[in-house]
């Protein structure tokens, strides 16, 4: 359990295979996916129901719930329930609402003023997994900055349950973001569904959400081959979590075994300053697996994940910044002296007391994050996420006199002359 490297011997080619997670080498999942994108495209709703009955084993008669299904689905709920809803929703609408920031207009020259001002993006799709889970959390995730940047129309697809429906949790979230109906498709077929559109599903101009590696690889192909964009790959979960001595290693497995859990190509890492408490830790994750509902999947995930062993919390910060993680635990009780050397991650969790899964329900950060080392370009998604941000500029009389003379010799350098020439009609009146 939790093979163990230590740091300083390793090469660095030893490092970057490490390192790499979710790599489709031998195109198994492009190619599956392919064809799935495919056949959607090409039988649009008629490869939706097929694609139901193969991959989620169920044969539904309609693609959609509708408000009303959705209501009388949600009535299911306890009422302690819809208040742990409610206030996961009301934390992360309370984050992601701090994100809306008119910005300042800047006057580059005299008479010459930039700007930029926020539009949303009008049509979306949010993609809620529901595979090995259902995740409303997700809902919320994507849901709420969706309403907050004001998209006119808002696609959402989960993979239909085994009674041909969503859960009430799905459908409660849908009421609380007032969304009109779900859309019963899972997989690579609802990314193809929303990138090209289907007589059910409206097409749209942006798919946001995690999901399992069809999902991902879906998403990505459908950014290059349709005029679609794409949040951002957000695969398989991962956590890696920094340690030292005043780390208590029952907090860390049960951090590790929380991101475990979600799939068996999940990866946990544990970059610890001591072997001992890579000892203690794996002697906690024996105790604490076994009796996990998920311990399966868990205990697969925990198969190909791993330790390292650092000399310093900064040299478990190299190594992090190298793993670029979706998910970054600083269990010490010395974390302010490291979170200035963070350069890639897409969620932090500072100290022994604040567990990854807070972050994952209801702190009010979004857990919709770049996987697979994309964090070391890539951002989690937020408001920014569902809005365009256009520049405006305005020009007075006294403004093209300043800025003209510039211009033009600039687009002489280029030798385009009618780009000079839209300047010099102006200058020479
Ligand atoms: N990065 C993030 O922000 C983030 C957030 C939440 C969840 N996640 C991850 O999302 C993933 C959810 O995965 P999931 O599987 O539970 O749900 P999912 O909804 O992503 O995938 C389920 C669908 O996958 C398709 N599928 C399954 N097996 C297939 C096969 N062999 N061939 C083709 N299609 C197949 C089916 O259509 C099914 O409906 C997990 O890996 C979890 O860790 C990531
Ligand atoms: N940890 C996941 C992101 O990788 C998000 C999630 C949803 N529910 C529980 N966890
Ligand atoms: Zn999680």
């Amino acid at each position: 359990m939790l093979k163990t490297y230590k740091y300083a011997d390793l090469t660095t080619a030893e490092l970057n295979t490490l390192v790499q997670r979710n790599v489709d080498a031998a195109n198994e999942i492009r190619t599956v996916v392919e064809t799935i994108i495919d056949t959607v495209q090409q039988q649009g709703d008629r490869a939706l129901f097929d694609f139901a009955q193969r991959f989620d084993q169920v044969q539904i008669d309609k693609l959609y719930l509708n408000k009303a299904e959705l209501a009388q689905i949600a009535t299911a709920l306890l009422p302690e329930q819809k208040t742990a809803l409610e206030v996961a929703y009301k934390n992360i609408w309370k984050f992601h609402e701090s994100q809306l920031k008119t910005e300042d207009k800047v006057e580059t020259m005299p008479g010459v003023t930039c700007w930029r001002e926020l539009r949303p993006i009008e049509k979306v799709g949010l993609y809620i997994p529901g595979g090995t889970a259902v995740l409303p959390s997700t809902f919320l995730m994507l849901g709420i900055p969706a309403r907050i940047a004001g998209c006119k129309e808002i696609v959402v697809c989960s993979p239909p349950g085994k009674n041909g429906k969503v859960n009430a949790f799905i459908a409660y979230v849908a009421q609380l973001l007032d969304v009109d109906r779900i859309c019963l498709v899972g997989g690579a077929q609802a990314i193809a569904a929303m990138a090209y559109g289907t007589e059910s599903i409206t097409k749209v101009d942006k798919i946001f959400g995690p999901g399992n590696q069809f999902v991902t690889k879906a998403k990505t192909i459908i950014q290059s081959t349709t005029i679609t964009a794409i949040d951002m790959p957000a695969g398989p979960s991962e956590v890696l979590v920094i340690a030292d001595e005043t780390a208590n290693p029952a907090y860390i497995a049960a951090d590790l075994l929380a991101q475990a859990e979600h799939g068996i190509d999940s990866q946990a890492v544990l970059v610890a300053t001591s072997a001992t408490l890579v000892e203690q830790t794996i002697f906690q994750l024996q105790k604490q697996l076994p009796v996990l509902p998920r311990a399966e999947i868990a205990a697969k995930a925990i198969e190909h994940s791993y330790a390292v062993v650092v000399n310093s919390l900064d040299e478990a910060m190299q190594f992090s910044n190298q793993y670029a993680p979706e998910h970054l635990i600083l269990a010490t009780e010395n974390w302010q002296q490291i979170t200035g050397s963070i350069i890639n991650a897409g969620s932090v969790f500072l100290g022994n007391q604040t567990p990854e899964s807070v972050g994952d329900y209801a702190s009010g950060t979004n857990h919709t994050l770049p996987t697979s080392a994309y964090a070391k370009a890539y951002s989690g998604v937020s408001v920014d996420s569902f809005v365009k941000k256009i520049t405006f500029q305005h020009l007075t009389k006294e403004g093209i006199q300043n800025i003209g003379p510039h211009v033009e010799i600039l687009a002489d350098l280029e030798g385009l002359h009618a780009h000079r020439n839209a300047v010099s009609v102006r200058t020479q009146q």
